[in-house]
């Protein structure tokens, strides 16, 4: 099937929240957000536990009523519609299958409640299972599957009616780690197949940037920035996301003042900071600064130096273990090295400021 390019389509919105409001009581869960989510978009909500992302899609799906703001599927304004009369269907984290019916049972659900007939409620079944790889487990219980395969079950459930945005809380989490990240690869050509729109909400910054499209990341019930997985992670716009993006370094306005003589916070990812000989030469557009190797945190494929620098900061640089295996590594706590970075790759933060949303 042909590939969707959401960030070239410009018909209406699969999904626009308009000044999206939610209260419980006297907690704000979510403050006056506005999103514009394109049809066949893979758009994940990340951030912290409590930062709003589930209600945002609770509000989405039906479940749960904004307090102020409106809500436009596909331009028409369901903000106060039933779930059941939005075309939009979830899959929860627990899957929330059938304990007591086969898989092609659980499957077949949302069609049997609506009435299709046997012949060609078995045909979507069939085809339904195909796609996500398991026709051979139709007969089986759910408790006979492994959570790889009743997550897939529940995705093969949700896209059999066909809605026009298909929303995942954290369907992935809980699984382990080694099959959470070949579930993530299926979930992508899955959605690339069907074309259609996925919300997906996470607290894993590298499964969000891994999936999508555009990535929004929260922070205390507001939207921090929304931006391609390379926008967010290279150009973070707050601290908080650079933060919550993977490890940076931030750079204080005073240090960054005496570093890049621009006194504005800076970002510098520690894999883009490198290990130099204190006497090494220093090329043009090359930032050097003297340190002393305070820990090193060998990680498998990557090695972590954590540098105490003259200036008084402490800067991380990340290495590739690119070396033999057998070879030790040649840098050692308490050595004294030269951190070295291009000037460019010091990417200012403009903290405060919002990006425009949508
Ligand atoms: N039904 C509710 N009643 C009262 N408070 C609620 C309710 N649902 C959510 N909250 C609160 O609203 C805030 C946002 O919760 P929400 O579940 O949307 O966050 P989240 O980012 O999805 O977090 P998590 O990843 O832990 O699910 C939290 O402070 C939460 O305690």
């Amino acid at each position: 099937m042909a590939q969707h390019s959401p960030m070239t389509d410009t018909s209406t919105a699969a999904v626009s929240l308009r000044g999206i409001g939610k209260q419980f009581g006297d907690l704000t869960a979510v403050k006056d957000l506005d999103i514009d989510i394109q049809p066949g978009e893979f758009f994940s909500m990340l951030g912290p536990s409590g930062s709003g992302k589930t209600t945002v899609l609770r509000m989405i799906a039906g479940f749960e009523e904004p307090t102020s703001g409106q809500i436009l599927l596909h331009g028409a304004d369901v903000t106060r519609a039933a779930p059941f009369d939005r075309e939009v269907n979830t899959v929860f984290q627990d899957y929330a299958l059938f304990p007591h019916l086969s898989i092609s049972e659980n499957v077949a659900y949302g069609l049997t409640v609506r009435g299709i007939d046997r012949a060609q409620k078995r045909r979507l079944v069939d085809a339904a299972l195909e796609q996500v790889r398991l026709g051979h487990v139709a007969g089986r219980r759910p408790s006979q599957l492994s959570g790889g395969q009743r997550q897939r079950i529940a995705l093969a459930r949700a896209l059999i009616l066909r809605p026009k945005v298909l929303l995942l809380d954290e369907p992935l989490g809980a699984l382990d780690k080694q099959l959470r990240e070949q579930m993530q690869i299926e979930l992508k050509q899955i959605q690339r197949e069907v074309g259609i729109t996925f919300i997906f909400v996470t607290h894993d910054q590298e499964e969000a940037l891994t999936l999508s499209d555009r990535v929004a990341v929260f922070n205390g019930g507001k939207i921090e920035q929304v931006g391609s997985p390379r926008e967010v992670y290279e150009f973070p716009q707050t601290a908080f996301v650079a933060g919550f993006l993977g490890v940076t370094n931030l750079i204080s306005p005073e240090a960054s003042q005496q570093l890049l003589d621009d006194g504005r916070l800076h970002s510098l990812r520690p894999e883009r900071v490198h290990l130099a000989e204190l006497a090494a030469g220093v090329e043009p557009g090359t930032v050097a600064v003297a340190g002393t190797v305070a820990e090193t945190v060998y990680a498998g494929a990557h090695t972590r130096y954590l540098v105490d620098t003259e200036m008084g900061l402490r800067i991380i640089s990340e290495k590739q273990n690119t070396h033999t295996p057998r070879t030790e590594p040649s840098v050692r706590r308490g050595d004294r090295v030269s951190l070295r970075f291009q000037r460019d790759h010091a990417t200012a933060v403009p903290d405060e400021a919002k990006v425009p949303v949508g």
